[in-house]
């Protein structure tokens, strides 16, 4: 038998996820819709990629495709090297929506259920895991309270905690801070971020929020307007990560020049004047 690269090939080498020319069309009765035209990407191990893009450039319904919950009119997702068909429990999904949870479960017993569903576990161990993770996203003292009386940003972070406890090949975030307000989205920024460093989870991250991609991505993928095709790409530095770093502001700026054509004044971050293009911004590639 001769040596086939796809069979032969060191499992460390197949990326958790690629996508593979993907266009994605939805099928109204207005007409067809196409959402997402030829885009191309794969994330490695301990990856955290931002898909970024204006509203309506089709981040979502990628999120949705490499989820399952859609198949592409052309084109291939791979999960470890396997095509997606269908949802599954190697892929944990965080959406916006406060409502995600089970309602009739507390804060542990979501998690417990998502536990014993996706790794088998025993009804013990599921639930020591279940207030282990409670406790590490904040909610310890809450791990017996029903959803509907934690506040929205509690019941993020027990969806949060309920995806990583599954330990998932990648986890797929939809702008899962959008509905909070301003502090509590930061702090949970950092919260996430810190949990993707210990755990060295592989993420992909959906938002608009130019400074969410940089602080919690390592990759950041840009969107053109609808249909979504890759616009450019950013590696993002640790210094770029730091919040009000010269590195970070630089990213900043290149982005939204690359995204709005034109720098944005800023006068509130004290950063008008800085240099149009970020000598540090590491960019991959601008495409179109
Ligand atoms: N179920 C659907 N049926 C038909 N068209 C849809 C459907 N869902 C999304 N679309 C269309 O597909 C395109 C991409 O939508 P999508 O929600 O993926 O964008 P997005 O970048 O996530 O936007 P936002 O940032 O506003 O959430 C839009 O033109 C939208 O109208």
């Amino acid at each position: 038998m001769g040596w086939s690269p796809e069979r032969d090939a060191p499992a460390a080498a197949v990326p958790p996820l690629s996508v593979e020319r993907v266009t994605l069309r939805y099928h109204t009765d207005a007409g067809v819709v196409t959402a997402v035209e030829d885009v191309s990407f794969t994330i490695a191990a301990g990856e955290r990629l931002a898909l970024l893009g204006p509203s309506g450039c089709g981040k979502s319904t990628l999120l949705r495709a490499v989820g399952g919950f859609l198949k592409p009119s052309s084109g291939e997702i791979r999960l470890r090297g396997v095509p997606v068909r269908t949802p599954g429990p190697d892929r944990m999904v965080v959406f916006q929506e406060f409502d995600q949870l089970l309602p009739w479960r507390t804060v542990a017993g979501n998690i417990a259920f998502a536990l014993r569903r996706a790794r088998r576990l025993g009804r013990a161990e599921a639930d020591a895991r279940a207030r282990e993770w409670a406790g590490r996203v904040g909610l310890g003292a809450f791990a017996d309270a029903y959803p509907h009386t934690l506040s929205g940003g509690m019941k993020q972070r027990a969806a949060i905690a309920r995806a990583f406890a599954v330990q998932p090949d990648i986890l797929l975030m939809d702008e899962p801070f959008a509905a909070l307000d301003a502090l509590s989205r930061r702090r949970m920024q950092d919260e996430l971020l810190n949990l993707c460093e210990e755990t060295g989870a592989t993420c992909l991250f959906v938002t608009h929020a130019i400074d969410e991609a940089i602080h919690v991505g390592t990759r950041i993928l840009v969107l053109t307007p609808h249909p979504g095709r890759v616009g450019a790409e950013y590696r993002v530095s640790d210094d770029a990560r730091e919040r009000g770093s010269a590195a970070f502001g630089a990213l900043e700026t290149e982005i939204q020049q690359r995204i709005f054509g034109t720098l944005a004044s800023r006068p509130a971050s004290g950063r008008e004047g800085r240099a149009a293009h970020a000598p540090d911004a590491q960019v991959i590639a601008h495409v179109g």
